[in-house]
């Protein structure tokens, strides 16, 4: 180690992805470390905690404290801090390994070490150094829900956003360092193949790593120095492809292709509305943002992640900033005036598509369709029925680029 900081693994990744498994093989695995384990837990029942000491000889080198009211990254993040703070005090181990709900956002766990927390009378920043996100995720259901076009896990639990299970586990795979592939023993090897191709698209940057029974070799989660908020935040399988303007892709590898859609022209929002929700199964992530005719004031966002999909207001446009302000963003984003439209600014809709061996064709057809007529075009847009919903949350909508 570089510091004297103590570093950080956190694990991520649905519920029974295999967490705790991963967790008992690196604890009683040959590493040379003293590790103090927080497993985090939801519900009354702290399962974890017990799977733990029950398959793990606890000979005094770990410690578990279990936080047992709900997911690390909401109400316990002041909780946990308090846990790893009084660990802190003790310093009797080199290396902190952090088990995160099922259901945590991961981004909120990464601030909470990376940053601290405000409110917090423990900085956590003086003592650890988060060194690795870890995502497990489990081969058998992603493979169950690419056959059955079901979700991509069985989950039920919304965590306390709202968001459902499927939209956590995105966030979970495409915010992380390393990637586990657990449970490869349920699945055939071509299945394998395709799903690291889908998980390589999502997130490029993580390394990939096929487990059974959490059977990881400990320096591939412990001491990687791989973690970087920035570059975690910035390596989303789409944010790249929106970047890099992938507008087609002919390098399908199994099958798993991507592209980006945009057109200066507005979708009919009915049109629009009706066609998100029967979008193909195979396709299991869409991001971006889009112009629905009549709403002139705000970018509708997208969120597709396996079966679930939402779409509402997102973002703002430039085109209804003030000048000076607009003026500012341009000065700070050389090249964000080039498609800039005389009459209707930056309104637009762009938008990333990802999944596996869809009809790209097909599916920019029927958006095609959503778009205005050209006699629509002349029509009163404010008297079109508003499928989405009025709240309006004011983020620039180029903050997704
Ligand atoms: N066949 C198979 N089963 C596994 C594998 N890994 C874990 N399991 C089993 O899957 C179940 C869930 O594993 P856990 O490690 O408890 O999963 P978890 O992610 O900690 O689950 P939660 O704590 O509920 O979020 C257990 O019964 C494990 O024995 C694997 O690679 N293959």
């Amino acid at each position: 180690m570089t510091t004297d900081r103590i570093p950080v693994t956190v694990l991520s990744g649905p519920l029974g992805a295999g967490k705790t498994t991963v967790l008992n093989h690196v604890l009683t695995a040959d590493h040379g470390l003293e590790v103090a384990v927080v497993v985090n837990d939801m519900g009354d029942v702290n399962v974890d905690a017990e799977h733990v000491a029950q398959q793990t000889d606890l000979g005094g080198d770990e410690e578990i404290i279990e936080l047992s009211n709900g997911c690390i990254c909401c109400r316990l993040r002041g909780d946990m801090l308090d846990e790893v703070g009084r660990l802190a005090d003790r310093r009797e181990f080199d290396y902190l390994l952090v088990e995160s709900s099922g259901i945590s956002e991961p981004i909120p766990v990464a601030q909470t070490f990376a940053m601290g927390f405000e409110d917090a009378d423990f900085d956590p920043t003086d003592t650890y150094e988060l060194d690795t996100m870890v995502t497990v995720v489990n081969a058998h259901s992603i493979w169950d829900a690419f056959d059955s076009g079901t979700a991509l896990t069985d989950q039920q639990l919304e965590d306390d956003s709202g968001r459902v299970p499927e939209e956590v586990l995105l966030d979970q795979i495409e915010f992380c360092d390393v990637l586990l592939l657990n449970k490869c023993d349920l699945v055939p090897d071509d299945a394998l193949e395709e799903i690291e191709a889908v998980l390589e698209r999502l997130q490029p940057r993580a390394k990939l790593v096929r487990t059974e029974f959490g059977d990881v070799e400990p320096d591939e989660i412990l001491g990687t120095g791989q973690f970087d908020f920035e570059r975690a935040q910035a390596s989303a399988g789409w944010k790249h492809e929106l970047q890099h303007d992938h507008h087609h892709d002919p390098q399908a590898e199994h099958g798993v292709t991507s592209f980006v859609y945009q057109r200066d022209r507005p979708f009919h929002p009915e049109r629009i509305a009706a066609l998100l929700p029967a979008l193909p199964d195979a396709l299991i992530r869409a991001k971006g943002f889009f112009w629905s005719a009549g709403r002139e004031d705000v970018a509708m966002g997208i969120d597709k992640a396996g079966t679930s999909v939402r779409a509402g207001p997102s973002g703002q446009w430039l085109a209804t900033l003030p000048e000076a302000q607009r003026e500012q963003y341009f000065a700070a984003r050389p090249g964000l005036e080039d498609d800039w439209d005389e009459e209707w600014g930056d309104r637009m809709t762009r938008l990333v598509f990802i999944g596996r061996e869809f009809d790209h064709d097909a599916l920019i057809d029927r958006l095609d369709d959503c778009l205005l007529t050209e006699s629509e075009m002349n029509d009163d847009w404010d008297s079109y029925p508003d499928p989405f919903e009025p709240e309006d949350r004011r983020e620039l909508a180029l903050a997704d680029d």
